[in-house]
Order: structure tokens, then sequence, then C-alpha cells
């Protein structure tokens, strides 16, 4: 059965898309970039500063809520928005990736994963249906399915396997999820790893299932770029036109820029906060890493033309100091810098497309990136 689409294309330019996303809580511009505030807060950051820097959605975890403080509690408590403070549209990841990724003694069978909680050590059970049923308790405006991925390299084998149970989890997410109110959306993930005739086989799999969105998983897991942009190549085209695609986990601004070039609309990536709490600072012009001590005597600003306040008001020598002296500030502007600069990356990316200007837009942005004079 298929499901209704609430997601409506503006603009193509060549493969690049420009939309938006229309949630319960609120409207999505694409290519958009979630900023990833895994346990209930955006690191470092008011919720007010987030919305200022021009994000639409933010992204959270199944994994870390459910564990602390708890799905049922939070749904007690109204649910994701009004626990948080974020009156937004909100992405939940399933939980699968982060079980691999984070807890321990964790193990996969047909059913679930079961885990032990790097919190508490207490042993959990995450099926698709629970992974959904903590997704609705939540109030995640788009849940996404429960899967495994594998990291790469990896053994056919294993990459088919993975991709056949997803594709069976999916079956049993999408049942669960039938009981959500209007206008809540679940995607499907695709997986494949490297491989295209497995990419092909998870997406066709998924389309025919049919759902809200459809997410490119299974990447950014340790592979080369060209190797993540040529899954991408194989993936895209296999996916509705008229539905959102998300690059999962992904990523630094060249792999976003290269991403909306094939048709990709969504983005999620820890990146511009943790970089930020590790003092590197994301700009129009490259990468700037405060901690290096040629910052110490210079007076200059990260970026004097920079639409956001703090990047054209603090001396790269007061940065460096605040990072080099460990100051909790420190983390906090370049967190907030970095959130900015990836929105006016992406609001850069939505102008372009609507305008069919987006290959010199593209050519032009790398270009400032590697000017290396900063
Ligand atoms: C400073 O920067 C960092 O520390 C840092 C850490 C990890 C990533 C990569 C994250 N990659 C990634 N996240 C992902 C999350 C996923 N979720 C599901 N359900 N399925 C997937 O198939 C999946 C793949 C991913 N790939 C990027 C940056």
């Amino acid at each position: 059965m298929t499901l209704p689409n609430h997601f409506e294309l503006l603009a193509t330019d060549g493969a690049a898309r420009t939309g938006r996303l229309t949630t319960p809580h609120g409207m999505v511009r694409t290519p958009a970039f979630m900023p990833v505030g895994t346990a209930g807060a955006m690191k470092g950051m008011h919720w007010r500063e987030v919305r200022e820097a021009g994000a639409d959605i933010v992204l959270g975890n199944t994994y870390h809520l459910m564990l602390r403080p708890g799905a049922e509690r939070i749904a007690a408590l109204g649910g994701l928005q009004r626990f948080t403070g974020w009156n937004g549209p909100m992405l939940t990841d399933s939980g699968g990736f982060q079980v691999m990724s984070l807890a321990d003694l964790r193990k996969v069978s047909e059913h679930a994963v079961t885990f032990r909680s790097h919190i508490d050590g207490a042993k959990v059970e995450l099926s698709p249906e629970r992974s959904i049923e903590v997704q609705r308790f939540l109030g995640s405006d788009i849940a996404m399915q429960m899967d495994e991925c594998v990291r790469l390299p990896a053994e056919r084998d294993d990459i088919e396997r993975a991709m056949r149970l997803s594709l069976r989890w999916a079956e049993r997410s999408k049942r669960a999820f039938e009981s959500a109110p209007d206008g809540y959306m679940l995607f499907g993930i695709v997986q494949g790893g490297d491989i295209p005739q497995l990419r092909h086989a998870s997406a066709q799999g998924l389309v025919e299932m049919g759902f809200h969105g459809y997410a490119i998983g299974g990447l950014a897991v340790g592979e080369p770029q060209a190797v993540m942009l040529a899954m991408i190549d194989e993936t895209a085209p296999a996916l509705p036109t008229d539905r959102p695609r998300y690059l999962m986990g992904v990523g630094t601004p060249d792999d976003i820029l290269e991403a909306v070039k094939r048709g990709v609309d969504m983005f999620d990536c820890v990146m511009p906060t943790r970089n930020g709490r590790h003092g590197v600072a994301f700009t129009r012009f490259g990468q700037v890493n405060l901690r290096n001590a040629r910052h110490a005597d210079d007076p200059r600003p990260l970026d004097e033309a920079s639409t956001w306040p703090s990047a054209r008001n603090y001396a790269r020598a007061y940065l460096h100091h605040l990072v080099k002296a460990g100051e909790t500030l420190g983390a906090m502007l370049l967190s907030e810098i970095n959130i900015a600069y990836y929105q006016f990356l992406m609001q850069g990316i939505r102008d372009a497309i609507a305008h069919g200007t987006f290959e010199e837009f593209y050519q032009r942005t790398r270009a400032d990136w590697s000017r290396g004079d900063i």
C-alpha cells in the first residue's frame, strides 16, 4: 500500500533537487542538513541558536533516549518537542547502527539486536517493533526503519546477509508503524555495502513496499569518498524522484556538495558540533584548526563577511586562547559557528538549484574552500 507523499519538489538542476517536506511540526527545506542532537540536546548550543542558524529539523537517537531518560518517560512528559523545547521537526535514527557502534555484548538475530546498555549494563532487546514503538513514544516526525549496517570493507556474504535482514526488518517496521497518525513518516534504509547489485536489490525491495522517504545507509562507515559517491550513483536513480533521499551520517561540506549533485536531499552528521568541541572551525574558505599556534596573535575574525555574528566578532587569537585553555565558551562558539556555516552552505545550495546555477555554485564553493590562505 503506497504511503501518502509529504514531499514537494520545487526545482531540479541536473540531478540536484530542491524541495520541501511537510511534517507535523513544520516545514523542512531541502537539501537540508540536520544537526545531531543525539540525547535530546545540541551539545554546547541553545535551541534558539540552532533555529537562528537556519536549521529546520534536528536528529535524535532512539538508542540513547530509550536508555536514558527512557521512551515511555519522554512520552509521559509530552514527547520530544515538549521535553526538549525544540518545537520543530525531528527525525530519529532507529538504533541498530548505534548499538553496533556503542553497546557492549551485542548480538544480532532474526528477531532483534540484544545488547548491554553502555550506561548501566542492563540487558536490552531492540526489535523492529520496539524501535518503532520507541520512535512513536518520542513523537519524532520522521522515524527510520530498524536495519543492520555493515562497516566497510566487508565480505560480500556478510553485506548480502545484512541487506536481506534489513529488508525483512523494513517490512516489520512498516507494519509496526501503520497505526501512526497522519503526517508522521517512516523512511526505509537502503543497504548493500559497496556492491551495486545488492544496492539495486535493496532499493527495489524497499520501493515495492513503499515508504514516505528513502535513506541511503551503510555508507560513511570507513569507505573512501569515491566509493561512497559511486554507491550514491548506483542507488539514487533506483529511488522514486518524488520522495526524499537521506544520506545517513554525512558529512563534510565537500561530501554534502558532491551528494547533492547526485540527487540527495537530506543529511546529518556530528562533524560540525564534534569538530567544534575539538577546536576546528568550518568556514567559507575551508577548515581552520584553532589549536594551531599560528593563530595566537591573529586579530582577524574567522570570516569578517560571515552572516553569523560570532564568526565575525571574535579574533582568532581569542578563539585560540579559549580552545587552548579548555574554556567551555570555546566549544560553544565553535559549535554555533560550525552549525551556522553548514546551514549557510545548505541555503546557498537551495538558492543555486532554484536559480539553475548549481554548477557555478559548486565550482565557486570548491574553489573558495581550497584557497588555503586562511
Ligand atoms: C568529527 O566527526 C565524527 O566524529 C564523525 C563520526 C562518524 C561519522 C560517520 C557517521 N556515519 C554513519 N552514521 C550512520 C547512521 C546509520 N543509521 C542507520 N540506521 N543505518 C545506517 O546504515 C547508518 C549509516 C551511518 N553512517 C562522521 C563523523
